[in-house]
């Protein structure tokens, strides 16, 4: 057992009222790396993460954490995996620092709750209430609750979601301390610069089931590594637009679209280079219209889903 991943989870499928909502998602998490789960609104994550710490039961599929059964094995497992959930789940009435110490005793080999709380600025709120907590304080709170016990897994959900920059860097720090002491991290995010800064490994989930998957640097080099957004009038024709491009960049053919991210802003992606610039504004040019912010960049994890699905991932 001591070889298994840290999660594997083999073709889960969990519906709400008949409606799939995990679809058939494969997806192995190892030990010492962060493994993070990207996906747009009600893609599944939530749910994948939660059969994964067995407050779930799948319909169909298999899911192992560190070889165990979380439904069956649930008690052996416990010990052995931090859970930080999206709403804290904390209980309310305690001191925070009075919650984390309880936590840290029912642990064989707990951290140091001093150097934990002082990590992740619990000092500054230790003695008051969690339900007085901000949504930031309460997330830090519930991070170190999930890490005192120094568990093999951890699980968590949107970590740094809501905090300061300062806070962000602090949780930051310490995943990637886990990944260095050989924990298995498994984090779900919005936010793309946490998945591109953290994760050794992504997991893109739409609809459910997982589209691409890789290490960042692998995701966003498929094709060329540049994108090139303009802004101007909302509504261009778009197809007309990435027909010239296509047309002027390299003899292979192979930019890949024009996509209107937001109303009057677009991306280009694909083979992006110094003749699909000059055509585009020629192309505004002979339609009269003034393209600003022109700026050619390296592709995101936010161009790779949108490329996929023709769609934003928020
Ligand atoms: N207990 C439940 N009963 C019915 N439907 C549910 C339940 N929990 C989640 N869902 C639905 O399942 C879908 C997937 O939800 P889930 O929370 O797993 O998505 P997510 O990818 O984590 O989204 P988010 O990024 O918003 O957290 C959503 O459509 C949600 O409304």
């Amino acid at each position: 057992m001591s070889n298994s991943p840290a999660v594997e989870i083999t073709q889960l499928v969990k519906r709400y009222g008949g409606r799939a909502v995990v679809d058939g998602l494969d997806l192995v998490a190892a030990r010492g790396q962060v493994t993070a789960v990207l996906g747009p609104n009600g893609a599944g994550k939530t749910t994948t993460i939660e059969c994964c710490e067995g407050l779930r039961r799948p319909d169909d599929g298999r899911v192992r954490v560190l070889g165990l059964d979380p439904l069956q094995q649930a008690a052996a497992l416990r010990p052995r995996v931090g859970v930080m959930l999206q709403d804290g789940g904390l209980p309310t009435g305690v001191r925070a620092i009075e919650m984390l110490r309880h936590i840290s005793s029912m642990y064989a080999r707990p951290r140091e709750v001093s150097e934990l709380s002082e990590r992740l600025g619990i000092d500054s709120f230790a003695t008051t209430s969690v339900r007085r907590l901000s949504g930031g304080q309460r997330q830090r709170l519930a991070l170190a609750a999930a890490l005192v016990g120094r568990p093999e897994v951890v699980f968590l959900d949107e970590p740094s979601a809501g905090m300061d920059p300062q806070s962000r860097n602090a949780v930051w720090e310490l995943v990637r301390e886990l990944r260095t002491e050989g924990v298995g991290v498994v984090l779900t995010t919005h936010l793309m610069d946490e998945a591109e800064d953290l994760a050794d490994h992504v997991v893109i989930v739409d609809h459910g089931a997982v589209i691409a998957r890789g290490s960042v640097a692998d995701l966003v080099a498929a094709g060329d590594d540049r994108t090139l957004r303009f802004r101007t009038e909302p509504g261009l024709d778009a197809v007309d637009l990435a027909g010239v491009l296509t047309a002027a960049g390299p003899a292979d053919g192979s930019l890949a679209a024009v996509h209107e991210t937001t109303p009057g802003e677009y991306l280009v992606t694909g083979a992006v280079d110094p003749r699909v610039l000059a055509a585009l504004t020629a192309w505004c040019a002979a339609r009269d219209l003034l393209a600003s912010r022109i700026s050619v960049g390296r592709r995101t994890l936010e161009d790779v889903f949108l490329d996929l699905t023709g769609r934003n991932l928020r």
